[in-house]
């Protein structure tokens, strides 16, 4: 596959609490990859690694050992300059709406914010155009923050995402604070924007449904390993990890014998020495 994101044995630690304390391996050598126009669903229990997947991409956490290549390009260990350069290609939305956007900026202030070099007249077009492809009204540009809804707040944080057409968002929970009738409001808005552009997603969820909808391909994460890779149908439908089978069991079926038999794998799974 001619990968756009290529992640290869990833080890990234964080120091432990407590003087002398030793590091905590967060990423245990993961593996993964991401195609032009493609979703990367990433799931796992809280505290498995998947945002710190998301954070070592965008250059926000040291990586300890293994490489992350962007179009072909070395990225890992990139500062300064280099990095803010990338920010043209590289993405993200994150989980919170509400924390995400300054208060005290208009929309149209935060979205025209990454278009400054192309003049103001430019810039406000465009910024109008973003809008309009998030199905927000016109007249928000000259709104703040608080007068919208968490869903609507989601849209302005994906037009900001998009306004210097990017090829890889990295998507962290992006509809976990929203109401169900929002979520998929927003999940289809972004289905959309990939059709139109082929953008590619890499999509942080604990939610398999909302993974098993968005992604072509999904890994699993646990414990900082990928335990298992495949297709979205292959993996959320016969899942071949026991690991995987226990995330599915919050969804209930109508195979008693079935649903115990996951159960007592994953139980007997998680009871590993790690
Ligand atoms: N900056 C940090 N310093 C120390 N430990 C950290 C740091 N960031 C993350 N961790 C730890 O790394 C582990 C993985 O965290 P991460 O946020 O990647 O998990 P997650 O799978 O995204 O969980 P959640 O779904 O709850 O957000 C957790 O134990 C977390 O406490």
């Amino acid at each position: 596959m001619n990968a756009l994101l290529a992640v290869e044995d990833l080890h990234v630690s964080f120091p432990g609490k407590g003087w002398r304390a030793p590091r905590t391996e967060v990423l245990r050598g993961v593996s993964l990859d991401i195609a032009p126009g493609e979703t990367l669903g990433l799931v796992g229990e809280s505290g498995s690694g998947k945002t710190t997947i998301g954070r070592a991409v965008l250059g926000l956490v040291p990586v300890a050992s293994g490489t992350i290549t962007f179009g072909g390009r070395r990225i890992d260990g990139l500062t300064g300059r280099r990095r803010r350069e990338l920010a043209r290609d590289l993405q993200v939305i994150f989980q919170d709406p509400y924390t995400s956007l300054n208060p005290s900026r208009t929309i149209g202030d935060t979205l025209a914010e990454p278009l400054l070099g192309l003049g103001a007249r430019n810039a406000r077009e465009r910024v109008s155009r973003l809008l309009d492809r998030v199905h927000l009204p016109a007249d928000a540009a000259r709104r703040l923050p608080r007068e919208f809804s968490g869903g609507q707040r989601q849209r302005v944080a994906i037009a900001r995402a998009l306004a210097i057409d990017p090829k890889l968002i990295v998507c962290d929970e992006p509809v976990s604070a929203l109401d169900l009738t929002t979520q998929r409001t927003v999940l289809d808005l972004l289905l959309e924007i990939q059709q139109q552009s082929g953008v590619s997603y890499l999509f942080v969820s604990h939610d398999l449904a909302v993974v098993r909808f968005m992604a072509h391909r999904v890994a699993v994460i646990h414990r900082g390993e990928i335990v298992e890779t495949g297709s979205a149908a292959e993996v959320t439908g016969e899942p071949r990890h026991p690991y995987t089978r226990g995330l599915l069991l919050a969804a209930p079926v109508a195979d008693v014998a079935a649903q115990r038999a996951r159960r007592e794998a994953f139980e007997s799974y998680m009871k590993r020495p790690s």
